[in-house]
């Protein structure tokens, strides 16, 4: 179980590697392959900094409120293997789609059992082999290769092995990455999550460009741009984002595991999906016993509200995540006389004269308090700079509790004054929050802003909440420093009438 709990915890986007880091390309020419064309229908481009010409909707999958298409799913999976379930897809309040208990679950109970050959993974065996080919030749990478993969089977439709459960996931996956630019900008604002959205939209356009420009443009008769564009891209990303796992008992291969990917995220268990090396199957195990009629739950891993909102599209209730996070910046002066030397001092470690570090309600981490010193030391102590810069780097292994007593008091105060500067953003956001979306013209886009506003309006309360926590401990513990100077010098005053 110990190697279980760390499956979904990286699952959903660990980093993914973009192309430029991979060997140069080299190329094969294949005969053209006829592919299975469908009209898509032509829309709005949904970002400002897509590069790509051709904008569609993608015409694949589901709606994610629907069971449209689930029972073929669950029948299509017990045909080819899936073991008869204690759990059938139903509508759920909490993820819209859900796994249901259908009998009584015990707590510690192996569930699923999914085999392999029912996994998406970068072996699976293509429609197409020499697309899959082209791009193994290449050495793409398994994220953009199972990306491409997705796309490859999706468009073979019936004939795909695969479509009975591309038909099952979801139209347009719930994730930071269909938010548009003046979406993120607008909505997120005050948290620090919207840099990471627009990092994860620049990547996955970087991705695909990469792609297109070295393979899919000189073998188009295998890669069609009226199949693979940014908008498929963006979908199969979406959707890897949402639902990829990876499977630490298979070397952290990653995978698509249908079936177990219709498995809602709970803050409150601990149960995590991980391939079974003596039954051969992807497992989870249960921490709870559950009832027939209730939904079952996993944990994608320990993350913030806010990496849930980036990967899955979802913010948990407020004070319900105790792995709640939000991300504090903290930046050098740059009016500071030592400001170049400080700077310098970061750089060895890789940091930078802005950086953020994560607050939890319980309190924050060494790093930035090692951070806060630096910032706030004067020049006197220049030969400290390193240790600082060391200790506020998380790739500092020799870690010692770093005191300063001279400089603790300014190094609170700093800290405060950048929490408070966060929670005005916050505020502003909150406040403003309750008169926006007036310019919205069709009851569609009304409800899709209302629906993006409330999830911003859910992180932001969350994150803010963990920054009052904080403002509060640096309060009190500024005001019991400043308290004991005070004691100390009225204690040296009596002493020195004392003596006069
Ligand atoms: C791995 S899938 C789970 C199955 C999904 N509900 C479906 O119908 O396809 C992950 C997606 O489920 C939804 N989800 C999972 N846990 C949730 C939760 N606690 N609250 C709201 N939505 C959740 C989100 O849309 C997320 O992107």
């Amino acid at each position: 179980m110990a190697e279980a709990t760390r499956l979904f915890h990286t699952t959903l986007i660990p980093s993914f590697n973009p192309l430029h880091k991979t060997k140069p390309y080299t190329y094969s020419h294949s005969p053209p392959i006829i592919f299975h064309k469908r009209p898509i229908n032509c829309s709005v481009s949904t970002s400002d900094t897509t590069k790509a010409t051709v904008t569609q909707k993608v015409p694949w999958g589901c709606d994610i409120d629907s069971l449209e298409n689930a029972s073929a799913l669950q029948k299509w999976l017990s045909e080819s293997g899936l073991p008869p379930q204690k759990m059938a897809i139903q509508r759920v309040e909490v993820g819209e789609r859900g796994l249901v208990a259908l009998k009584n679950i015990r707590k510690g109970e192996n569930l699923l059992f999914v085999p392999p050959s029912l996994c998406i993974t970068a072996d699976s065996e293509w429609s197409c082999t020499e697309a899959g080919e082209v791009l193994k030749q290449n050495s793409v990478p398994d994220w953009p290769l199972i990306a491409t993969y997705l796309i490859s089977e999706a468009n073979f439709m019936e004939s795909s092995r695969w479509s009975n459960y591309i038909s099952a996931l979801p139209r347009q996956p719930y994730s930071l990455l269909y938010w548009r630019r003046e979406e993120l900008d607008r909505y997120l604002e005050a948290s620090q999550i919207r840099e990471r959205a627009i990092e994860r939209v620049t990547n996955v356009i970087g991705t695909y460009n990469d792609l297109r420009l070295r393979i899919f443009s000189k073998y188009p008769h295998l890669f069609p741009e009226e199949v693979f564009n940014i908008e498929t891209f963006k979908w199969s990303f979406g959707i890897l984002f949402s639902r990829l796992v990876r499977l630490p008992s298979m070397d952290g291969r990653v995978a698509l595991v249908p079936w177990a990917d219709m498995l809602n995220h709970s803050c409150e268990v601990e149960t995590f999906l991980d391939y079974d090396k003596s039954s051969k199957g992807v497992v989870c195990t249960t921490d709870r016993p559950y009832q027939p009629g209730e939904q079952v739950f996993i944990s994608y891993g320990k993350k913030s509200n806010g990496e849930l909102l980036l990967s899955y599209g979802f913010v948990p209730k407020e004070g319900t995540n105790p792995s709640d996070s939000v991300e504090l910046s903290l930046s050098l002066k740059k009016s500071d006389k030592c400001y170049k030397e400080k700077l310098e001092a970061l750089r060895k470690y890789e940091l930078s004269g802005s950086q953020c570090f994560p607050i939890q309600i319980t309190g924050w981490p060494m790093e930035l308090m090692a951070y806060a010193f630096l910032a706030v030391s004067p020049p006197s102590m220049s030969r400290q700079f390193e240790e600082m810069a060391a200790a506020a780097s998380n790739k500092n292994t020799a870690k010692k509790d770093l005191r300063y007593p001279e400089i603790e008091e300014q190094a609170l105060q700093f800290i405060l004054d950048c929490c408070e500067s966060s929670i005005s953003k916050y505020n502003r956001f909150l406040q403003a929050s309750g008169s926006m979306d007036l310019d919205v013209t069709s009851p569609k886009q009304l409800n899709r802003r209302l629906f993006l506003k409330q999830l911003a309006v859910d992180l932001c309360t969350s994150e803010r909440r963990i920054l009052f926590r904080a403002q509060y401990i640096l309060r009190r513990r500024l005001r019991d420093i400043r308290s004991g100077e005070l004691r100390a010098l009225s204690l040296f005053d009596g002493l020195r009438k004392l003596f006069k």
